[in-house]
């Protein structure tokens, strides 16, 4: 049994921690260009491996996966976020609460959220104006925020809103600096930033807490809610229990962060990739008026909404949201006949796997057509796992697609979107695929658009 995979050998004491911390699709890119499929270095003292063949993804997340953890010198930064919420949680504890959690992501369930992502969308749009510049990346985080809040609470954010949004902000902003850190306990120190994460978490709480009080006291009263929370309450376990009011915050904490950056970063992406192939946001906008015909989207398109739906997956091809998914192995393990410590880390990364030539054809072209239901079957298991794959498979896909096309679909009806400056657009590895400095776009209704055919000889003109 082999162990000298081929690999960065990186410093003595660090390994390749710097390059990884300094920029990470760098050299995720660079590793597997120059040492291969199967590469090994050190994270610090810890033996990573980043797997890029198919097969061996397949049985880290499916066959193999009950010897795998989530990747703890990752995650132990955010135990005080997340607690035991499904990302986070392990072993008989997760199986229970993934079990209970399944109820609330049912199609049958999320098909009644459609109406108010449809609404929450169109008034967005009500505050913006024609040819007036916004920051896109800005507006989706918001909207989806509204989304996820009214899914998970059947409740506006009314005055909560900004309080609730300023504090993810402040939390989502120091993602990066904590993911990067060797020691949990630096997560600990007095410095300004840990007082302000801590501080931000206090108030995250807070707002959490009223909700699931309130939600509480309309039950007592009776009164039936649609909520995601509400299944969580409605839960039982095999005893007859119910879930306490601690796991309730850590579920609906971690719903409410996976289920809102993620999709507004996919949003993101999907209109810079369009703003630059201008004959791909037209066959968007020809779909649209071919199933629609004016009206707004709702649940029964999403079927029709082919070309839509493939745009959606291919900028999660090019920009996965969750660009890397981690394993920490839990005993030793065989892949491909190389020993892997009980410790070690692995690393599989859906942005690595989606730009090689490989698999795709062309594979940096933005090519929403490619999603043929027969390239999909003949692609192999284990190149395309945006939303990762195996039981740890991500709850929100549906609920996620759902979104993300109709948004697509409500914004693309009304407005086309120029990127106001693509050299600015950039994306940056925190937790998720971020735009680094966001995505500046000029929103142009569709009616002055098509008045006014192209938008570019006009300002040449000026
Ligand atoms: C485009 C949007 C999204 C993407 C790309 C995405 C991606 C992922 C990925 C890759 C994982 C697995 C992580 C791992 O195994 O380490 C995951 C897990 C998860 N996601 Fe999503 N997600 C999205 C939207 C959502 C939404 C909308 C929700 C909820 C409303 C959600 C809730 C979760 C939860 C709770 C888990 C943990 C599941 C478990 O371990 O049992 N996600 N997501």
């Amino acid at each position: 049994m082999s162990t000298n995979l081929p690999g960065p050998k990186g410093s003595f004491l660090l390994g390749s921690l710097k390059p990884f911390a300094v920029d990470l699709l760098n050299f995720l890119t660079t590793t597997r260009r120059e040492y291969g499929d199967f590469v090994h270095f050190k994270l610090a003292t810890v033996d990573s491996y980043l797997v890029s063949r198919p097969h061996l993804i397949r049985q880290v997340l499916v066959t193999d996966q009950d010897k795998f953890i989530k990747n703890q010198n990752f995650w132990k930064h955010f135990k005080s976020l997340f607690g035991l919420g499904l990302i986070t949680n392990e072993h008989q504890s997760w199986r229970v609460h993934r079990k209970l959690s399944a109820p609330a992501f049912q199609p049958k369930r999320i098909a009644n959220y459609a109406d108010f992502m449809v609404g929450y969308t169109k008034e967005m749009l009500g505050h913006w104006e024609n040819n007036a510049e916004v920051d896109l990346h800005d507006e989706m985080m918001e909207v989806t925020a509204k989304i996820v809040a009214k899914a998970l609470f059947d409740a506006e954010l009314g005055e909560h809103n900004e309080q609730l949004l300023d504090a993810m902000h402040t939390i989502e902003g120091m993602i990066p600096t904590r993911m990067m850190r060797p020691f949990a306990w630096q997560d600990a120190l007095p410095l300004p930033s840990n007082i302000k994460y801590s501080k931000a978490l206090r108030k995250l709480n807070q707002l959490v807490e009223g909700f699931i009080q309130h939600h509480k006291a309309q039950e007592a009263q009776g009164n039936e809610s649609n909520s995601l929370l509400s299944v969580l309450m409605q839960a039982r376990y095999e005893d007859g229990s119910r879930l306490p009011n601690k796991q309730l915050r850590d579920e609906v904490i971690t719903l409410f962060l996976a289920g809102h950056d993620t999709t507004a970063i996919t949003l993101s992406w999907t209109f810079y990739l369009l703003s630059q192939h201008p004959e791909k946001l037209t066959l968007v906008e020809e779909e649209l008026e071919r199933v629609l015909a004016g009206r707004d989207p709702g649940w029964d398109d999403l079927k029709t909404l082919s070309y839509t739906r493939s745009v959606i997956k291919e900028t999660l091809r090019l920009y996965p949201a969750a660009h890397l998914i981690g394993r920490e192995t839990t005993e030793d393990v065989e892949l491909d006949g190389v020993k892997i410590k009980k410790g070690a880390t692995v690393l599989m990364s859906p942005w690595v796997m989606g730009r090689d030539a490989e698999y795709f054809d062309d594979p940096l072209s933005f090519k929403p057509e490619r999603w043929t239901p027969e390239f999909e079957k003949s692609l192999p298991k284990g190149v395309y796992f945006p939303f990762s794959a195996g039981p740890r498979v991500c709850i929100g896909e549906g609920f996620a697609m759902m979104e993300a096309v109709l948004l697509l679909a409500v914004i693309a009806k009304e407005y086309r979107l120029e990127c106001v400056d693509r050299d600015e657009v950039e994306p940056f590895a925190s937790i998720t695929l971020v735009p680094k400095r966001g995505v500046k776009m000029r929103a142009i209704r569709r009616s002055e658009h098509n008045a006014q055919p192209d938008y570019q000889f006009k300002e040449q003109l000026a």
